[in-house]
């Protein structure tokens, strides 16, 4: 199998649970519920999307023959001899469109914690560490399961009670990141009050001008 992946880079974790925890992305290029291409917004499925996964000509992007590739390719991100658990963050686009049972193997032989965020349209592997679901309106969940629902809100068609009870260790609301933002803030802050199962996720990335 190749993998098309947009870039590869080391950061923090800016969102959810695991937020603050020192990552490297791996963003797979494409996804299921839109192109991509700003002119096709307006109609895709998922219409907020605030990241570019076209292509592989991001740092670090290309495309990798092999899992082992691959996986080589993400271990020289990560520092050499530290203390703490190498930590993977594998998102897109929609990573479980080509995140597979060999890279799952090569990350893991490298010594790798693996966490994915999907949008939850597509079966899981085994063997993930750690499973973010975001469920989209329009799109329908197969993927009801993991450690952590991240719903962006607000999403008229996607209220946070059609998901409350599914299973999950953890529920946060992140802000719709748009021209309105601060409002979506607001109703987030306020959902949670009311909500008190529901917590907030604040792109802490975009706050503190890191990737
Ligand atoms: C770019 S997506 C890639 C992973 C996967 N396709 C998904 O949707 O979960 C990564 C995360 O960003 C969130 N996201 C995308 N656009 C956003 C926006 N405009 N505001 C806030 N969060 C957004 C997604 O819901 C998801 O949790
Ligand atoms: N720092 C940082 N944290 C993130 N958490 C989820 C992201 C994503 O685009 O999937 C993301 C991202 O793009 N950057
Ligand atoms: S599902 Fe994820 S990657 Fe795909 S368009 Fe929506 S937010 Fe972007
Ligand atoms: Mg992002």
């Amino acid at each position: 199998m190749t993998y098309a992946v947009k870039e590869i880079f080391y950061t923090l974790q800016g969102e959810g649970a695991q937020a603050g925890r020192a990552s490297v992305f791996c963003r797979f290029a494409g996804c299921n519920l839109w192109s991509g291409r700003e002119e096709d917004r307006a109609r895709a499925v998922c219409n907020f999307c605030d990241t570019d996964f076209v292509g592989t000509d991001g740092q670090g992007g290309g495309k990798f023959a092999t899992a082992e590739a691959l996986a080589d390719a993400i271990a020289s991100r990560w520092p050499a001899d530290r203390p703490g658990k190498p930590y993977v963050v594998c998102t897109g686009g929609e990573p479980l469109l080509q995140l597979d049972t060999p890279l799952i193997e090569a990350l893991h032989a490298r010594g790798f914690e693996i966490a994915v965020e999907t949008n939850g349209t597509q079966p899981a592997p085994e063997g993930l560490d750690w499973i973010c679901v975001s469920p989209k309106a329009d799109a329908e969940l197969v993927l009801t399961r993991g450690h952590e629902l991240k719903l962006v809100y607000p999403q008229p068609l996607a209220r946070p009670e059609r998901f409350a009870g599914l299973d999950f260790q953890h529920f946060f609301l992140q802000p719709l990141d748009s021209v309105l933002k601060t409002q979506h803030t607001r109703e987030v802050v306020d959902y949670c009050m009311q909500h008190p199962q529901w917590r907030m996720s604040v792109q802490m990335h975009k706050v503190i001008g890191i990737e």
